[in-house]
């Protein structure tokens, strides 16, 4: 089966990881590519590295062009994708890599966000509990952040088997691709490079409802978040440590262990190893590690991801090969680049 997939937003850092995974993907046709300011620009100006896309002129983002596929996937900024997917039909399937759609409970949209929720769509993280089966011939995805996804997978299974107390706290490290393309001050290379900085401190980061809503999904009560982001000096990756109080005795790694067996794209690493945003570079994979502070009776998690791959893009491929029935790994490496 071929599959005609268009991208809105294919000048952006998450539209052009798609394009890329897409680029090695068995059973898909690349339709129409869109954008907002530089429509009319030659997507190889835009992002030289996708080499056979490099003579396709990006169209302006409507409903009008990306219609008349099977699927799109839209890569624009928080707040554009609901008008779009409503003009989309019902049969197109439409995977939303922004946050319109991740959030259940509208008065967490709309205290975080600022506008009217447009609505609550399947939730594109397929290793959480039951995360499959909601994803299985849907035509609706929201893509999760990319802090949600590697602190969700890295505290899942402490939180199924009630391991650790309801509240939890997650420092993440994360390269500048995660902030987008557009020009920001603080993002240019003075700012970044030979420096780490804090951001969203104390609460603050929008992430940290998306986080809460995951975790207190699985644990059937609230599960409080403490969440830290911070700046590195690196394109891409993620690295969390996660960690919480124990209040039940366990074998944590036994427990981790069987989770993810036979995940394709999680992997708990052997215990003398530690996750490294390097080996997970331009891959669909997640790398854990766990640990228990003995003198403090504490689960310590240390998870790496791409944040475009698995954050992003990897995760939004991977939820369209479940939706439409394909191999779940279809176009994605399980390996990085390195060195
Ligand atoms: N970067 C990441 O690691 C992650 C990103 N995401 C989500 O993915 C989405 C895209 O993010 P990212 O690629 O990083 O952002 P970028 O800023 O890199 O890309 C944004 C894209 O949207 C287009 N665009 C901007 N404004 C409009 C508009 N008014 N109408 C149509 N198109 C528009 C831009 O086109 P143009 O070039 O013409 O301006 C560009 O193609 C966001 O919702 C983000 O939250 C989710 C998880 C992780
Ligand atoms: C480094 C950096 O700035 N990261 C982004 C998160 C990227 C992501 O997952 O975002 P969305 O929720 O926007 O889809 C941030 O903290 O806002």
């Amino acid at each position: 089966m071929t599959v005609r997939v268009a991208v809105a937003g294919a000048s952006g850092y998450a539209g052009g990881e798609v394009l890329r995974l897409l680029l090695g993907h068995p059973d898909v046709e690349i339709g129409a590519l869109t954008a907002g300011g530089n429509a009319g620009a030659r997507l190889g100006q835009l992002q030289p590295h996708l080499l056979p896309l490099s003579d396709r002129v990006l169209a302006e983002t409507s409903a009008e062009t990306l219609g008349g596929h099977d699927v799109v996937f839209l890569a624009l900024p928080h707040g554009h994708s609901a008008e779009v997917a409503a003009r989309l039909g019902p049969d197109t399937l439409v995977i939303d890599c922004g946050a319109d759609h991740r959030l259940t409970d509208a008065k967490d949209w709309e205290r975080w966000y600022g506008s009217s929720h447009a609505g609550h769509w399947p939730y594109g993280l397929p290793e959480l509990p039951n995360g499959r089966e909601k994803l299985k011939g849907t035509k609706r995805v929201a893509v999760p952040g990319c802090y949600p996804t590697v602190s969700s997978l890295a505290l899942a299974p402490a939180v199924e088997h009630g391991l650790i107390a309801d509240e939890v706290v997650v420092v993440a490290v994360s390269g500048t691709s995660g902030a987008g393309k557009s020009l920001k001050t603080n993002l240019l290379g003075s700012e970044v490079m030979g420096s780490l900085s804090v951001y969203g401190v104390g609460g603050t980061h929008r992430h940290t409802p998306e986080i809460i809503q995951n975790l207190s999904a699985i644990a059937g009560r609230r599960v409080n978040v403490s969440f830290t982001p911070v700046l590195a000096p690196l394109p891409r990756g993620i690295l969390a440590t996660c960690s919480a109080p124990i209040v039940k005795p366990g074998n944590v790694r036994e427990i981790y262990e069987r989770a993810y067996a036979d995940e394709p794209f999680v992997h708990l690493l052997p215990e003398d190893q530690w996750p490294t945003t390097a080996a997970v570079l331009g891959s669909n994979a997640v790398q854990l590690q766990v640990t228990v502070d003995e003198d403090l009776q504490r689960l310590v998690v240390v998870a790496a991801i791409d944040n475009l791959t698995k954050g992003t893009a990897g995760a939004a491929v991977q939820s369209m090969n479940i939706a439409l029935g394909l191999p779940e790994t279809a176009g994605l490496s399980s390996v990085g680049v390195a060195p």
